[in-house]
């Protein structure tokens, strides 16, 4: 059986090697998004690599890569967590960013059985993006990271029952 959840603080201590692709699009919102994963990852005893790309596009592959260079190195990552802000524009390129990222991602957590969390926002301006990812206010960012987590407990107790 699994061990005991163990929950300090509100937190449930989650050991894990976690892969963070953020996508520097907006560095304003990008700071707020990194700032709450790197807290709620830090609480729950996990470590963490970051990884910065252009733009959210970038973020799919990107974990494709560094997933399979850590495995090939025998330090494969638990889990992965994706931070990103996709702002629409005047054009339909909002919809191929917003929906091609989100499809990779949700493909890839899938097909490789990895715990991952979305923390790529997609918004129709900068005052959205801003609330949602302040860790004062909607702290998406960290919601992002303590789902992959929760995820990642999951798989853990499915693999031990
Ligand atoms: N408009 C936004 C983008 N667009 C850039 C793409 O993500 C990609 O970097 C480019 O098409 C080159 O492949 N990216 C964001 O993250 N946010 C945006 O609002
Ligand atoms: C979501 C985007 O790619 C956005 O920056 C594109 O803006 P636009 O549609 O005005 O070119």
């Amino acid at each position: 059986m699994a061990e005991p959840q163990r929950r300090v603080g509100g937190v449930e201590k989650t050991p894990a090697r976690v892969l963070v692709v953020e996508a520097r699009f907006y560095d304003a919102i990008a700071d707020e998004l990194l700032k709450g994963a790197k807290a709620r990852l830090e609480a729950a005893g996990a470590a963490f690599d970051v990884v910065s790309v252009p733009g959210a596009l970038e973020i799919p592959p990107t974990i494709a890569i560094l997933a399979d260079a850590a495995s090939a190195c025998h330090q494969p990552y638990d889990a992965v967590v994706a931070l990103g802000c996709v702002i629409r524009g005047e054009t339909t390129h909002y919809e191929i960013v917003t929906e091609q990222s989100a499809r990779a991602l949700m493909d890839l957590s899938i097909a490789r059985k990895l715990p991952l969390g979305n923390g790529i926002l997609t918004v129709e301006n900068e005052a959205q993006a801003l609330a949602r990812a302040r860790v004062a206010e909607m702290d998406k960012g960290g919601d992002a990271a303590a789902a992959a987590l929760a995820v990642l407990r999951l798989k853990r107790w499915a693999g031990c029952v």
